[in-house]
């Protein structure tokens, strides 16, 4: 049935196949996956893993893709292990019930790529159906899958059998056009295997991926929000006054750029009504939730709650969220905004890049690591992640920053580096920037306010930093003010510019403009 068993997917029980969102919502009721929350939310506490394990991702090393991988990045597995793994995945799934979603990535036509979704849970494929782009009748009846994903969550690799790290395991074959998931329920690792798959695909056809969000304002103009995890990417984006094409990845092509995907995924942690009101409105029926605290009686969510993971996260639709794009396409980006979670509160928390300070703080990707996004992190922690986005790439690091240099020059893209995280001192001392602040000045370098206002040039990180911003209390615009002690400032600012030298002695194949744009040392 629906050419599963070329898959050696046999014996199954119950297949399932584009089930509508309410089919969805009662099976994943009656099998006792979670519980409808009173905004008609779907929530789901997803067990162990309720972020993405790093530790457990494999690409298979196969000859026709030794050369491209990055393998100082990426695990490594062989074919064998991969087929053994494989074939006692398809037999767990023997005489169990399948939920199927056919859908795509890509929205645009030219570059969409068909995929098949195959889930234990029925909650799953809801959340797949919410985040990749649905077919219409007509594509459905057409559709022919090209890569195929399979996650059973219940069913765990054995690391002295398999060969894998642990119960859980997140395995992508680029010749056989599969990617296996086991052991871990984190929504994220089938969205983000996708997102890797993409990375491999894309820049071979011309295209550069991106980790970053998308938006449209009314004049037209697009900008890109690059950022790691939990950065800001889908809260800045999701902005009333700008059209949302998509809060995570796209591609950039000759024509302009396109949502990878049809919906998203936002971190809930703290949201609120007032700070957040699109997100919020967004959480409705066919939503998924994904470990929120709830009340049992009421079935009110917590957002406060952290009791579980700090990492809560909500699937929905893109078109839960008013005058997004339905095309899923936008023109070539007027401005790139870079967000960084500083978490030693040094940066400041806007600064315009040169074209080489672009390059190299793509390639430097400095961030942190934020509480639950990955397994092992409880607090935040520096990182450099190459492209803002390095547990997502399978190529080499020159491979994205070549194609966006060329095309911001190409397009002549403003780039502005902003610091979601902490000013006034590090994590634990200081506070993280606020996010009505942070709105403000976004919006003040998309719709040109800063375009007229002076800069100085930051002494150690050589950032043009602007004096004032409509809106925006001009003391925090140089972290140096809103440091008590400037001497620890001082000493703090100075480590961070001698880690990013120490991270950039990596990138031989740069010019020296990029190599000397980056911090004083
Ligand atoms: N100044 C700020 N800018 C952006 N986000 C902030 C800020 N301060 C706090 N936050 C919180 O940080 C989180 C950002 O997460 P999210 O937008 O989902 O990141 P991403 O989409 O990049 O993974 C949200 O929970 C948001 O409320
Ligand atoms: C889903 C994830 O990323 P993001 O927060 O960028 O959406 C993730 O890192 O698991
Ligand atoms: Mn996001």
């Amino acid at each position: 049935m629906y050419g599963l068993e070329k898959l050696n997917i046999i014996n199954v029980k119950n297949v399932y196949r584009n089930l509508p969102v309410p089919k969805l919502v009662e099976e994943a009721i009656k099998r006792g996956e979670g519980v409808l929350a009173n905004n008609g939310a779907f929530n789901v506490y997803t067990g162990k893993y309720t972020g993405r394990s790093p530790n457990d991702k494999f690409i298979v090393d196969e000859p026709e893709v030794h050369e491209d991988i990055w393998w100082e990045n990426n695990k490594a597995i062989s074919m064998d292990k991969f087929e053994r793994l494989y074939n006692r995945l398809t037999a767990y799934l023997q005489n169990r019930d399948i939920f199927i979603f056919d859908g795509f990535v890509g929205a645009d036509l030219q570059y969409r790529i068909p995929i098949r979704v195959i889930t234990e849970y029925a909650y799953q494929s809801l959340l797949a159906r919410q985040l990749f782009i649905r077919p219409n009748e007509e594509e459905l009846r057409n559709h022919i899958p090209e890569y195929t994903l399979i996650a059973a969550p219940k069913f765990n690799s054995i690391p002295e059998l398999d060969g894998v790290n642990s119960e859980a395991f997140i395995i992508l074959s680029f010749t056989k056009k599969l990617i296996i998931i086991g052991g871990s329920q984190y929504g994220g690792e089938i969205k983000k295997s996708i997102f890797t798959l993409m990375n491999y695909l894309m820049p071979k056809r011309g295209v550069l991926s991106m980790h970053c969000s998308a938006n449209i304002g009314k004049d037209g103009d697009t900008a890109l929000f690059f950022g790691l995890s939990g950065t800001g990417k889908t809260t800045l984006s999701a902005d009333p006054q700008r059209f949302l094409i998509g809060d995570d990845e796209h591609g950039w092509s000759d024509k302009g750029i396109f949502n990878f995907e049809g919906g998203c995924y936002a971190k809930c942690i703290n949201l609120s009504k007032e700070k957040e009101p699109q997100i919020w409105n967004a959480i409705k029926f066919g939503t998924v939730l994904e470990n929120v605290v709830y009340d049992e009686n009421t079935r009110e969510p917590d957002y406060s709650s952290d009791k579980i993971t700090e990492n809560t996260r909500a699937a929905y639709s893109i078109d839960f969220i008013p005058g997004a794009i339905p095309s899923g396409m936008g023109g070539h980006p007027k401005a790139i905004i870079f967000l960084t979670a500083d978490a030693f509160g040094v940066l400041p928390p806007i600064a315009k890049l040169t074209k080489e300070q672009a390059m190299y703080y793509f390639l430097s990707g400095y961030t942190s690591k934020l509480a639950g996004t990955e397994r092992g992190i409880t607090e935040p922690q520096a990182t450099f992640s190459t492209c803002f986005g390095a547990p997502f790439l399978p190529l080499k690091p020159m491979v994205y920053a070549k194609m966006l240099g060329e095309k911001i020059e190409k397009y002549n893209t403003k780039v502005y580096l902003v610091n979601t995280g902490w000013s006034g001192g590090p994590y634990g001392i200081g506070s993280r920037i606020n996010l009505t602040y942070t709105r403000t000045m976004v919006a003040a370098a998309l719709n040109g306010s800063l375009d007229n206002v002076e800069f100085v040039k930051d002494p150690i990180f050589n950032l043009s930093i602007p004096t004032s911003c409509p809106g925006v209390p001009s003391e925090i615009l140089n972290p140096k003010n809103t440091w008590a002690d400037k001497e620890a400032y001082e000493k703090a600012a100075k480590n961070l510019a001698t880690r990013f030298a120490e991270n950039f002695k990596k990138y031989k194949d740069v010019t020296e403009e990029i190599k000397k744009s980056g911090p004083n040392v």
